[in-house]
């Protein structure tokens, strides 16, 4: 492995992180106009199967105790940086990866800053610059491998595979698919992720792009946090029936106990790694599409894991796979007629000091070299869930995609 060479330099305020991205093969991690945009690959590691998470942590340890890093800001995000997309499933047939860009354009509660890496014997890198963006496209989404009805129908397997006593919640999906023309500049579509789900983590990984909701881990200063997600509402249609939607999915027992799946499967696997994890009360998320469940958990952390170490503990929650996690896994992989790829599976960034912050890959798509592009949506499948109510549900959870594309 090549030792890195890393310098971190303040910058006048960086507006836009987006623009500086190439167009073609984006690296970003943002929210709320913050965050960090990587150019080019100064290294590349991928992996695979079902040690790629624990694999990918040894290797980041190695990577970051060789580098020489100067970081006078010290702001989570400058420094040196690999940015991570990981797949869902053990077995799956996408690759995992973790990617140190050049360079990193970053901006952090007001400040600014370009950092660079290189391989000690590369030449220097070139200072970033905003490129304008390629002409507008608008692509129409089809169905994948199951149709709306086709999933219909699986969500009822699952409902009589829970009242059979084989599993008590799965977490089902279905995709759609779409082809992006040659030269197209997926900078266009990070942008309505971005202005359209600010709240959310925008993320481009690889080819693996969305605007994720749920916070699977962060670490910073010695602390952990995480946001759980589960279960769902349609936002209404004026304010008095989006507060009763709020308010029925509150009290909705059905979600309820989707939730506490969820929250149980993180609170269980962080627990072995942090001092007294503070959990608040489920509380309700607006989104533009939809709302949801959420509880916020943190604590300090008790054993020095890096934010990569917590990612293998977590993955994959109740939220994402369902409970018992082993039964929900097998269920999954008989009824959905497709390979999950990266989509639920952990995207985000490490650091050197092993911080960095992860989310759920929801609400996301895969670009592939040829331009086919593969986009994700799911959800929890309870003992009385509604095989109706799931379908909707599911095209609710498209939407950011479908939006950002069309
Ligand atoms: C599975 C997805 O979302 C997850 C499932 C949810 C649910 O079932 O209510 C809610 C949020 C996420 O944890 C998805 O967006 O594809």
């Amino acid at each position: 492995m090549q030792a890195l060479s890393v310098e971190t330099t303040p910058l006048d305020d960086v507006r836009q992180l987006i623009p500086f991205l190439d167009a073609r093969d984006p690296l970003l991690w943002q929210r709320r106009g913050e965050g960090i945009a990587g150019i080019g690959e100064a290294v590349r590691l991928e992996f695979a199967g079902p040690t790629r998470v624990t694999d990918a942590a040894a290797a980041w340890r190695q990577m970051a105790a060789a580098a020489t890093v100067s970081d006078p800001l010290q702001v989570p995000g400058s420094g040196l940086v690999a940015f991570g997309t990981f797949a869902f499933a053990d077995e799956s047939e996408q690759a995992s990866v973790l990617i140190v860009p050049s360079v990193i354009v970053g901006r952090r509660a007001g400040r600014s800053w370009v950092t660079t890496i290189s391989t000690t014997d590369a030449s220097p890198v070139a200072a970033p610059k905003p490129t304008p963006f390629g002409p507008e496209f608008r692509l129409t989404m089809a169905s994948g491998a199951l149709s709306a009805a086709g999933y219909g129908d699986a969500v009822a397997s699952v409902i009589s595979r829970i009242a059979a006593g084989d599993v008590r919640k799965v977490v089902l999906s279905r995709e759609l698919h779409a082809h992006l023309p040659a030269g197209a500049d997926v900078r266009r579509a990070l942008v309505e992720l971005a202005l359209g789900y600010s709240d959310c983590w925008t993320f481009a990984v690889d080819g693996f792009v969305g605007a994720s909701p749920e916070t699977l881990v962060r670490v910073t200063a010695g602390r952990v946090d995480a946001q759980v997600l589960a279960g769902t509402a349609a936002r209404g249609a004026n304010s008095d029936t989006d507060a009763v939607a709020a308010a029925a999915l509150r009290s909705s027992r059905k979600d309820r106990a989707e939730h506490a799946f969820a929250v149980d499967s993180v609170l269980e696997s962080l627990a072995p790694h942090t001092g007294a994890l503070e959990t608040s009360e489920p509380f309700t998320l607006k989104l533009p599409n939809l709302w949801h469940l959420a509880t916020d958990v943190a604590g300090p952390l008790a054993d020095g894991s890096s934010a990569l170490d917590l990612v293998a503990a977590l993955h994959p929650t109740a939220a994402v796979a369902g409970t018992p996690r082993a039964a929900a896994l097998a269920v999954i992989g008989e009824l959905e007629p497709f390979d999950r790829g990266r989509y639920a599976g952990p995207v985000g960034w490490i650091g050197a000091d092993g911080s960095g912050e992860w989310a759920v890959a929801l609400r996301s798509a895969q670009i592939d070299e040829s331009g086919d592009i593969t986009a994700y949506a799911g959800g929890g499948i309870v003992a009385d869930s509604d095989p109706v109510l799931e379908v909707a549900e599911t095209t609710m959870k498209f939407r950011p995609i479908v939006e950002a594309f069309g």
